[in-house]
């Protein structure tokens, strides 16, 4: 379904930008993630579990949420945090927080992606919390990604980009060989995440993260997703397939939800 101005409009007012029918609005990557986000929380009613997830555009959605508990517009809602960083914004914020243990059900999943494809499957965790991620959106009756116009792709790992694989840090690089062997054909190279400081990137789980970068469309990603996990060593994928359930898209030209079907 695609929406176009008028309801632009109304996610724009929340922004306190310009109107639409002024001089063009060149809007920034952030201000679609946060069109998409606030787009998102209109899905949200009191009493619900909700999945907070992670990254840039998550956050708007989790500020937009502490937002409304505050002014008394949402009432009885209880978080699953996604990650550390997440839970300690959402506990600034004031969102009472659980998790799986207490809530196996969750209502509604409200979290951003690296690639989202035709199919609405995902690329996830190149923020590292992929683990968490598909554990507690795994769990959702409804999950909703939100994503700037940016991350549609025509098939995951369209994008250049890296698909994460979360492994255990004990010999670490045979795994990581062992991905890029499983992956020979399609030219892929496995890199450790590092800090950025010269140390690897340790997830919140205490694991590192691989980086696998292919030269070619992954083809069947069940397939390919199945073997992964085959390999020991490996904890999880950042390939989410058949998750989401709804993805709202902000782009130059309005926003776009698309349903699974
Ligand atoms: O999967 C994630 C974190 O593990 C994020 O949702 C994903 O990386 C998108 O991030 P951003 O909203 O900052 O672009």
């Amino acid at each position: 379904m695609a929406v176009a101005w008028s309801e632009k409009a109304s996610s724009m007012e929340a922004l306190s930008l310009s109107p639409p029918m002024s001089p063009p609005v060149i809007l920034t990557q952030d201000e679609l993630k946060k069109i998409a986000a606030y787009k998102a929380v209109e899905f949200v009613e009191s009493g619900m579990v909700l999945c907070l997830g992670t990254g840039s555009t998550a956050k708007h959605a989790v500020d937009r949420i502490g937002e409304l508990l505050r002014q008394g517009k949402l009432n009885n809602i209880i978080g699953i945090p996604t990650s550390k960083q997440t839970q300690e914004h959402a506990i600034s914020l004031g969102i009472p927080l659980s998790d799986l243990d207490s809530h196996p059900t969750v209502d509604l999943a409200i979290d951003g992606a690296d690639e989202v494809d035709p199919h609405l499957n995902l690329v996830k965790g190149r923020g590292g919390s992929l683990l968490r991620e598909k554990m507690v959106e795994g769990a959702c009756k409804k999950f909703v990604c939100i994503v700037d116009e940016s991350k549609l792709v025509k098939h995951l790992g369209g994008s250049g980009l890296a698909l994460p694989v979360e492994v255990v840090p004990f010999c670490w690089k045979f795994t990581a060989d062992k991905l890029q062997n499983l992956f020979k054909d399609w030219g892929c190279i496995a890199r450790l995440r590092n800090d950025g400081k010269g140390e690897a990137f340790v997830t919140d789980n205490g694991n590192y993260i691989v980086e696998l970068y292919m030269e070619k469309e992954i083809g069947d990603l069940q397939v390919a997703s199945d073997a992964v996990l085959r390999i020991a060593g490996v904890v999880e994928h950042g390939m989410f397939l058949d998750m989401a359930t709804t993805v709202i898209v902000a782009g130059e030209l309005g926003i776009t939800i698309k349903n699974k079907h």
